[in-house]
C-alpha cells in the first residue's frame, strides 16, 4: 500500500521505516528540514536500536521516502498522523497546534478513500472533532484512531510485533470499511497473531491515556513504598520481588528509583487530569495528581540525600551524574529526572559533571549550563558522590574496586536501585540506594 507519514520523530521515524518493512511503499513528511535531511540520508536523527539499520536496509529497496513537501502525501492511501502532542506552556493541557497543523496542511493532498490514521497520544475527544471536520471537507475519507503503545528503546520491535493494535472507527464496528484497509497495513504481525480490537474513537483515544496512566500510577505506587521503607528500614527491591510474583501484580514497572520521565507519561497524564476537568470528571483522575507527586517527589529526595552524603552541604562540591536520557537505550532528554536532578543540584551550588553513552548533544541543548563529559573514567575522576540516573549497561557494569582509586571521596547514590549494595560496600564505598537499607 502507499503510506504517508506525517511528523518523523522517536515516533514517526520508527513507524516509517517498519511500514517500509512490511512491503508498503512509504513517504515520511516532517517540517523539520534537518531531521528529514538525515533521514533522507538513511540515518537516523535520534538513538534508537535498530533504527538505523532498518533505515538504511529499507532506502535501499526505494519503498522509503522522506521529504518536507506535504504535497507528496498525494496518492497515498493512507496517512498516518505521527506529530508530537507536548504539554502546553504553562498549563497541564496538550498543545494541539502540531496535530491541527498537520491536518489542516494535508487536507489539500486527500482524495476519496483516502484513510487518516491518527497515532498521536490525544485528549479525549479530538478524533470526534478531527471527523467531523474531515466529513465536512472530504465526505469519502474516513479517520481511524490507531494509538501506539512503542516504548522508546524498543521501538522498533514494539512496532513490528505489538502486544495488540486499537483500532478506533466512527461506529466502533468491525464491519467500518477502514478496518480492512488498517489489516491489509498490518497484515504481517496480524497473520503473526498479534489481537486486534476495534473500537469507538473515544474509547481508542483513552485506551492510550489509561494504560500511560496506570504505568505511572504502578510506578510511583512502589516509589511510594520505597519512602515507607526508607522510614522503616524496609527494602523496596525485596517487596516489589514479592509482591510481582503475584501474577495479578507482575514485577514489571515496579522500579523504585527517580521515577518517571520522558515525552509520554508525565505529560500524558497532566494532559488526561486537564481533559478530565474539561469534561466535567475531574474528580475522577485526582489520584493522579498524587502520582505526578510522588514522582516529583523522588527528585527532591535525592538533592536532599546527595547533601545527607556530602555531610557538609553541596557549596563547591563535585557530584558526577551517570545518566542524561530519561531511560537507558535512549537520547530522549524531554523531562529527564537525571537532568532535572543534576540541574537542582547545580543551582545549590554543587559543581556537577554529567555523563552519558548517547544523549549528551541533547543534555546540552536543554541545559547547558551543566558540564558535559563524554568519558565516564573521566567524567568520575575526583567526584566527591557519584549519582547514578539513568541504569545503562555500563553504569550497572562499573568496577567499584577499580572506580574506588579514581573519585575523591567513595560515596554512591543508586538513584534506579540497580548496583549490588553488599559489592559496593565491600569495595569500600558509602553505598545508598532508594528506599533499600
Ligand atoms: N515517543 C514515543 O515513544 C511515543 C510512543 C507512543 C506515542 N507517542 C505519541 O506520538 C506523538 C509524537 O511523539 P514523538 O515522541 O514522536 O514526538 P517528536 O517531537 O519526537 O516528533 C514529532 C515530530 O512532528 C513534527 N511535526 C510537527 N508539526 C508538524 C507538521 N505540521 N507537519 C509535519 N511534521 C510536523 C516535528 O518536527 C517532529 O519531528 C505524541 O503524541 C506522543 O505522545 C510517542
Ligand atoms: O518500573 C519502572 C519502569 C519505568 N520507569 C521510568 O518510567 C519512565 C518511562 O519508561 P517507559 O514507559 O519504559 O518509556 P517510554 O518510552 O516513555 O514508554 C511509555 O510511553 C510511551 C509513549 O506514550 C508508550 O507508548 C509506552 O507504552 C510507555 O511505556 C522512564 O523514565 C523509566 O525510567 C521507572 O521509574 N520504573
Amino acid at each position: 500500500m502507499r503510506i504517508s507519514v506525517i511528523g518523523c520523530g522517536y515516533l514517526g521515524a520508527v513507524h516509517a521505516a517498519c511500514m517500509a518493512k512490511l512491503g508498503h511503499e512509504v513517504v515520511g513528511i516532517d517540517v523539520d528540514e534537518a531531521k528529514i535531511s538525515e533521514l533522507s540520508a538513511a540515518r537516523s536523527p535520534f538513538y534508537e536500536p535498530g533504527l538505523a539499520e532498518l533505515l538504511s536496509e529499507v532506502q535501499e529497496t526505494g519503498r522509503l521516502s522522506f521529504t518536507t513537501n506535504m504535497a507528496s502525501a498525494s496518492g497515498s492511501d493512507i496517512h498516518f498522523v505521527c506529530v508530537g502532542t507536548p504539554q502546553k506552556k504553562g498549563e497541564n493541557g496538550a498543545d494541539m497546534s502540531y496535530v491541527d497543523a498537520a491536518i489542516q496542511s494535508l487536507f489539500p493532498y486527500l482524495a476519496p478513500g483516502d484513510l487518516v490514521v491518527g497515532k498521536s497520544t490525544v485528549p479525549v475527544g479530538t478524533a470526534d472533532r478531527i471527523a467531523s471536520l474531515i466529513n465536512a471537507a472530504h465526505p469519502g475519507v474516513h479517520l481511524v484512531w490507531n494509538p501506539e503503545f512503542l516504548r522508546e528503546g524498543h521501538a522498533v520491535s514494539d512496532t513490528l510485533h505489538p502486544d495488540r493494535f486499537v483500532y478506533g472507527v466512527a461506529d466502533g464496528s468491525e464491519d467500518h470499511p477502514a478496518v480492512a484497509t488498517l489489516d491489509e497495513v498490518y497484515a504481517s504481525p496480524l497473520a503473526e497473531g498479534t489481537p486486534r480490537l476495534v473500537m469507538d474513537l473515544p474509547t481508542a483515544e483513552l485506551v492510550k491515556t489509561a494504560a500511560n496512566s496506570f504505568l505511572a500510577t504502578k510506578i510511583s505506587f512502589i516509589n511510594a513504598m520505597a519512602e515507607l521503607c526508607e522510614a522503616s528500614g524496609a527494602d523496596v527491591t525485596r517487596l516489589a520481588d514479592a509482591i510481582g510474583m503475584d501474577d495479578r501484580i507482575g514485577r514489571k514497572f515496579l522500579h523504585a528509583g527517580i521515577g518517571f520521565g520522558g515525552g509520554c507519561l508525565p505529560k500524558d497524564i497532566r494532559a488526561f487530569m486537564a481533559r478530565a476537568g474539561e469534561l466535567g470528571a475531574d474528580q475522577a483522575l485526582t489520584f493522579l495528581r498524587e502520582v505526578d507527586a510522588i514522582n516529583m517527589r523522588r527528585r527532591t529526595r535525592v538533592v536532599e540525600l546527595t547533601r545527607e552524603l556530602c555531610g557538609d552541604g553541596l557549596l563547591g562540591k563535585r557530584i558526577t551524574v551517570l545518566g542524561a536520557a530519561f531511560k537507558p537505550e535512549s537520547d530522549d532528554v524531554r523531562d529527564s529526572p537525571a537532568l532535572s536532578i543534576a540541574a537542582q543540584l547545580q543551582l545549590q551550588g554543587a559543581v556537577v559533571t554529567v555523563t552519558d553513552p548517547k544523549a549528551l548533544e541533547n543534555a546540552a541543548r536543554r541545559f547547558p549550563d551543566l558540564q558535559y563529559v563524554e568519558d565516564t573514567e573521566e567524567a568520575v575522576a575526583n567526584a566527591d558522590v557519584l549519582l547514578l540516573l539513568t541504569e545503562w549497561q555500563e553504569y550497572r557494569d562499573l568496577d567499584p574496586h577499580m572506580l574506588k582509586d579514581s573519585v575523591s571521596r567513595p560515596r554512591v547514590l543508586d538513584g534506579r536501585n540497580v548496583l549490588d549494595p553488599a559489592k559496593w560496600r565491600a569495595a569500600g564505598w558509602h553505598y545508598r540506594g532508594l528506599g533499600r537499607p
